[in-house]
C-alpha cells in the first residue's frame, strides 16, 4: 500500500513576524529563531523517520528558506521542489507593513481580528481567507494531491494563512472552525491521505 503522506509546514519566524508588522506578500527573511524553528522542524520529521520524493513552497523567501533547512536536517537537500505564488501568504493589502498593535489602536481590536481571522472579510485592498483559498485550492487539487495520491511523499513549506485555506478543505472545518485555528511558526502537520483523498490520519507536530 503506498504512503500517502502529506506534511504541511510554516515557515519559521521571520523578521517582520519578530516586530509584530503585517507581512502578507512582503519578503523578509527568517529571524535567527526562525532559523533554529526550522531546522526543529526538520529535526522533528527526521525522529519520526519520514522522508519526502517532492517538496512544494511559495515565491517567498521565509517559507523558501524554512523548507532549504528541514531538507539540510532531513539530509534530502535537493529534492524536486515545485514553488508557486499559489502558496504565498494571503495579501495584507493596506495593511502590509503596518505594525499589528498600532492597527488595533487605530481600527479597534474586534475590526482587525476580524481582518485577520474571519473567512470572507477582506483587510482593505487584500486577500480574505476565501480569496486565499480561491487561488491555494486548484494548486492543491491539480500539482500537489496528485502526487500524494502517486504515494509521492510530500512536504510543503509554505505561510499561516495559505495553509490555514487547506487545512480548511483537509480538515472539513466551516467558517466558524477556521476562525480559531492557529498555525505555530516551524509547526509541522503530518497528513495520512486516503485513496479518496480524505484525511486517515494526523499527527500534529507542534510541541
Ligand atoms: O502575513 C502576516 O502578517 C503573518 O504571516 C500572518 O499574519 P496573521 O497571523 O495576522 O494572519
Amino acid at each position: 500500500m503506498s504512503d500517502r503522506l502529506l506534511v504541511l509546514v510554516r515557515h519559521g519566524q521571520s523578521e517582520w513576524n519578530l516586530k509584530n508588522l503585517f507581512t502578507g506578500w512582503k519578503d523578509p527573511g527568517l529571524t535567527e529563531k526562525g532559523i533554529s524553528e526550522a531546522k526543529a522542524a526538520g529535526q522533528k520529521l527526521k525522529a519520526q523517520g519520514l522522508v519526502f520524493d517532492v517538496a512544494f513552497t511559495s515565491v517567498l523567501t521565509r517559507a523558501q528558506t524554512t523548507l532549504d533547512l528541514m531538507l539540510n536536517e532531513l539530509g534530502q537537500t535537493g529534492l524536486p521542489t515545485q514553488k508557486n505564488l499559489a502558496l504565498n501568504e494571503r495579501d495584507y493589502g493596506d495593511l502590509s507593513g503596518l505594525n499589528k498593535d498600532d492597527a488595533r489602536k487605530k481600527w479597534g481590536e474586534e475590526q482587525v481580528h476580524v481582518w485577520r481571522r474571519s473567512y470572507d472579510v477582506p483587510p482593505p485592498g487584500g486577500e480574505s481567507l476565501k480569496d486565499t483559498l480561491a487561488r491555494t485550492l486548484p494548486y492543491y487539487v491539480q500539482e500537489i494531491l496528485p502526487c500524494v495520491l502517486r504515494g509521492e511523499r510530500t512536504l510543503v513549506a509554505a505561510h499561516g494563512n495559505s495553509l490555514r485555506a487547506l487545512i480548511m478543505v483537509l480538515e472539513k472545518l466551516t467558517p466558524e472552525g477556521i476562525l480559531k485555528r492557529e498555525l505555530g511558526t516551524g509547526a509541522p502537520v503530518v497528513y495520512r491521505l486516503n485513496a479518496d483523498s480524505t484525511v486517515a490520519s494526523k499527527l500534529d507536530l507542534a510541541e
